[in-house]
């Protein structure tokens, strides 16, 4: 039972035109909280007008209720309009005045019991009769559900085409089309077509009274009595509650009024929570018209719970789709944000680099002075290039290749050339003025200058600089680059293995870059540099691709022209390169390189040579790199020859390089020390100005005793010095300070490096002579060897480990190679000739087991070039007779005792000179090499050359041995 009084203090509601009606709360079932949820849900309606359609919850209409006895709506203290709204509420709907009544179709959704709901009524029939019958003061009607057109799914709504149906449908027709069952709605309002209807009791529909506008007849229904204590209905209340809540808690939509309802559940009757549920849920218009037709209580709950529960798994959904969506949103607003901050900050530090307009606009920048010279291919490539990025998202990977492809096109210095310069004159001065010697070197460089003057063009050549390490490659490739007045590259090969380095990664790879050459050129600027490939010998194996038919293609005149980088994907000439390379060891070069090349080999250096470069260049150059000057240090001749000898013996300078920087370096030290100690000298002014004055003293008082006049100038002078070296006052001691101080660093003591002294700057000698014997006894002889590092001397020793009839073998330690265990062979044979030539009783090699050793049994050694010198050792030990004194040999020794040329003349010169040996025997093959040595070299040698062996046992075992 529901009573309802107005009252000034009571809620106020102002609903879709209503007077602000004041109602207190009755005494049992309260309904102030359906107040509450009316004002949400109206304001609800009021921003979801789509959604207009759904049941509002109202106060003052009951089902089951004596409307008559227990309703009361007092008129609302102000407000004209509270007036009107008063009049139409106060009549209570009695059954047996509304037995007939006209008949609201309601398209939606069935209205319940308690809650308002807005139609419009198109009829105007229809909406004179509403009118009339409000004025009758029997305001009332039957609301009705309409049935879908048979066929159709409930669920489906077609909008306005349902709209416009429903108004077409007139007199039997809608009557057919009305749900049996339907609501007494109190017209609250009619304002135009809008008419605001209060849900009252439930009405059945008997019969039809007439048809334009539709009027029925109905019975008034009332529910089927149940207990109010019944726990099943108490249960399923308090479940559907419970779900309420559940609902309230996910959806924010119907917190406010289902919260509110739910605290003063206590007040309320299960029928009426029945059709709260069903009202409010989400549930389509025949679940909702199932709940108005049920008046069993308990079945009317169990409908209406399911209903809810359906509701919170719709608002779960709703919640995860908002939530989707809230984050796609923020995500992108985030990512917009980050994109925008991330400009303002390249626009900040001039890095505005996405920017598609100003970077086609820079590229094209870059290019423009180079334009005409640019080739037309290439020309082409960089302007579709430029419409592809104009095309592409910044933000794509193919926008970033396409930007570093352009940045790598324009970037090359196209059709620019240094001017090259091929004064020969300038030429030699500028080698001479990096290098000391190297005369035949030089001339070479020149002659290849002199045809390029000739020819207009230093092309087609391929200059190869062989020889061992430090004796100036890579410099003298630095000085003809200087000389030809060209830019210089320099790119080892070294190890090598990968052809990409050379060629250039295909674009398709990430962080794909170009070959050293395209680098190269854009590193340099010009298109004729001077590229130095250093250490070509030494290229590696390569595991995809071979890097040497890589080289070939870049060093080749006839291919590079058109020299295809994998990344630029576009020929480059390169004809126009001035290649030159670097190698220890020639024989290492591929052929196909080898051939291609013009080989200038750099022997190494004699002591003399050393010296002077040591004196002239490398000294000079240290000196100014460690910032000391000439007057303040000696190294005198005897302690660079002291260097070169015990030191630095290798053929190139480099070591030699580095002993003199650690020199200079001590030197510096020194110097810091000394001028350090200088200055604390300084600080102690008075012990210095003390000893002056004593001195002065001294003198004066010598003077003294000679004569008076004497005496009295001694004294002046004595004063006058006094005056000037005694501080008078504390300002003076310092300015004697100062100038002391200066004095104290300018008169630095200078350093002088000598022979004696020189251990003191590099240590100890590292080198001990190769020369082990100074004269070689029996079996012993010196050979002449080639190395990577330069020409060495080396012995050859031959010793009898077992004799007896039949015992002749030969024994071979020294880490021996296959040529050299096979010439050993060769030798003893050849020995065993000879010695049965010379004496031919001598069965020395018949009845002996020999062991031949190599001494430096760590280094490996190999070749055929100590054949002679091993026969000579055994044959010395046959003899019993050691070789001639100062005497070196080398070269090839075939069966039948032929003597073979050997490389290395050079090296194997110079190696002899430093260890002192006087006589030198060579192949006659050889004469030729040794005639191109320059004089010093081969300044006090006696050189012999031989055809066969026979000759060398002359020149070894000869009677003018002893001298
Ligand atoms: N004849 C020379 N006159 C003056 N300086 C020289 C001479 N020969 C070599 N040098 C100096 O020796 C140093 C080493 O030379 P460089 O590096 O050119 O040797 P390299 O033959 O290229 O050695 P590597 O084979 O190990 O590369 C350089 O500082 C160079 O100036």
């Amino acid at each position: 039972m529901l009573k309802l009084l107005s009252s000034s203090s009571c809620l106020q509601s102002r609903i879709h035109g209503l007077a602000p009606t004041s109602i207190r709360t009755g005494s049992a079932e309260s309904t102030a909280p359906f107040l509450r949820v009316l004002s949400s849900l109206s304001r609800f309606n009021r921003r979801n007008p789509n959604l207009g359609c759904r049941a509002f919850f109202c106060s003052d209409a009951t089902e089951g209720s004596e409307p008559a006895a227990d309703v009361e709506v007092k008129e609302a203290e102000s407000g004209a309009e509270a007036k009107s709204s008063s009049a139409i509420v106060s009549t209570n709907p009695r059954p047996e005045d509304y037995l007939t009544v006209l008949a609201l179709p309601l398209p939606h959704r069935p209205l319940f019991p308690g809650f308002y709901m807005p139609i419009y009524v198109k009829d105007p029939k229809l909406l004179a009769a509403l009118q009339d019958s409000r004025k009758r003061q029997a305001p009332y009607a039957g609301a009705f559900l309409l049935k879908d057109e048979p066929g159709t799914d409930p669920s489906f709504v077609s909008g306005s085409e349902t709209e416009k149906n429903i108004y077409d449908l007139k007199g039997k027709e809608l009557f057919n089309r009305l749900h049996e069952v339907g609501t007494l709605a109190q017209i609250s309002s009619i304002q135009g077509d809008q008419v605001i209807l209060i849900g009252h009791r439930r009405l059945r529909i008997t019969e039809m009274v007439s048809e334009d506008p539709l009027s029925v007849k109905v019975d008034h229904l009332k529910d089927k009595p149940y207990n109010k204590d019944d726990d099943v209905i108490k249960a399923t209340s308090f479940e559907v509650i419970s779900t309420l809540r559940d609902v309230l808690k996910t959806s924010s939509l119907w917190r406010d009024h289902v919260q509110t309802y739910t605290q003063h559940i206590g007040d309320f009757n299960f029928p009426r929570l029945a059709d709260f549920g069903a009202a409010i849920s989400g549930a389509n218009k025949l679940q909702c018209q199932e709940v108005l037709e049920e008046l069993d209580v308990y079945k009317r709950l169990k409908l209406t719970l399911e209903l809810v529960k359906k509701e919170i798994e719709i608002t779960k959904i709703q919640e995860s789709i908002a939530k989707a969506i809230e984050e796609k949103i923020s995500g992108e607003q985030r990512r917009y944000l980050l994109n925008e901050q991330l400009k303002a900050i390249k626009k900040e530090l001039g890095l505005e680099t996405d920017d598609k307009t100003a970077l086609s606009a820079k590229f094209r920048e870059r290019l423009e002075p180079n334009r005409d010279k640019c080739p037309p291919h290439v020309l082409q490539v960089i302007e579709e290039e430029l419409t592809k990025l104009q095309l592409l998202e910044a933000s794509s990977s193919e926008f970033n290749v396409t930007r570093n492809y352009l940045d790598w096109l324009t970037a090359l210095p196209w059709g620019n050339y240094s001017d090259e310069n091929f004064d020969v004159l300038r030429a030699q001065k500028i080698l001479d003025e990096d290098h000391y010697g190297l005369t035949d070197v030089k001339e070479r460089i020149l002659e290849f200058i002199a045809v390029g003057k000739l020819r207009g063009t230093s092309q087609g050549k391929i200059i190869c600089l062989s020889g061992p390490p430090g004796v100036g490659k890579t410099s003298i490739g630095r000085s003809i680059a200087r000389a030809l007045n060209r830019k210089f590259f320099r790119f080892s090969v070294g190890g090598l293995a990968d052809v990409a380095e050379i060629k250039g990664h295909r674009r398709t790879y990430i962080g794909a870059m170009p070959g050293k050459m395209v680098q190269c050129l854009k590193n340099v600027g010009t298109a004729n540099p001077l590229v130095l490939i250093d250490e070509i010998d030494k290229l590696g194996r390569g595991h995809a691709g071979d890097p040497a038919s890589a080289l070939l293609e870049l060093l080749d005149p006839e291919q590079n022209a058109n020299f295809l980088d994998h990344y630029l994907d576009v020929p480059i000439d390169l004809s126009k390169v001035l290649f030159v390379c670097t190698a220890n060891v020639v024989e290492m070069i591929p052929n196909p390189l080898l051939d291609r090349m013009e080989v200038i080999a750099i022997a190494g250096y004699i002591t003399d040579e050393k010296m002077h470069i040591a004196r002239d260049y490398l000294e000079k150059s240290t000196r100014e790199a460690c910032g000391i000057k000439p007057e303040q240090v000696e190294v005198t001749d005897a302690a660079l020859l002291a260097l070169i000898e015990n030191y630095c013996r290798e053929s190139g300078v480099r070591n030699l390089q580095k002993q003199i920087e650690k020199i200079y370096r001590k030197i510096a030290l020194q110097l810091v020390r000394q001028g350090a100690s200088g200055e604390n000298e300084v600080a102690e002014p008075n012990q210095a100005e003390v000893e002056q004055v004593d001195g002065l003293l001294q003198n004066t008082d010598a003077s003294e005793n000679h004569s008076g006049v004497e005496s009295a100038e001694g004294n002046s002078h004595e004063q006058e010095n006094k005056s000037s070296s005694e501080p008078k006052t504390i300002q003076d001691a310092k300015e004697i300070e100062n100038i002391e101080g200066q004095e104290a660093t300018k008169t630095v003591e200078k350093v002088l490096v000598d022979k004696e002294n020189l251990s003191d700057f590099v240590g100890k000698p590292v080198f001990h002579a190769e020369r082990i014997f100074d004269r070689t006894p029996v079996g012993v002889v010196m050979g002449l060897a080639w190395t990577a590092m330069g020409g060495s001397t080396l012995y050859i020793e031959t010793t009898q480990v077992e004799q007896g009839e039949g015992k002749g073998a030969l024994v071979l330690t020294g880490q021996l190679g296959d040529v050299m265990k096979e010439s050993a062979q060769i030798a003893h044979t050849v020995a065993r000739a000879i010695l049965l030539k010379e004496e031919a009783d001598n069965t020395f090699f018949a009845s002996s087991k020999l062991h031949l050793h190599v001494p430096a049994g760590a280094t490996p050694k190999d070749g055929p070039s100590a054949g002679c010198t091993m026969i000579t050792s055994m044959l010395s030990l046959a003899l019993k007779k050691p070789v001639k004194k100062d005497l070196a040999m080398t070269g090839e020794v075939t069966l039948t005792g032929r003597i073979l040329p050997i490389g290395g003349v050079k090296e194997k010169t110079i190696a002899a000179r430093r260890s002192e040996v006087k006589t030198i025997i060579f192949p006659s093959a050889n004469r030729r090499d040794y005639d191109e040595l320059a004089p010093n070299v081969k300044e006090g040698l006696d050189v012999h050359f031989v055809d066969d062996y026979s000759q060398i046992f002359d020149l070894a075992f000869g009677d003018d041995q002893s001298s």
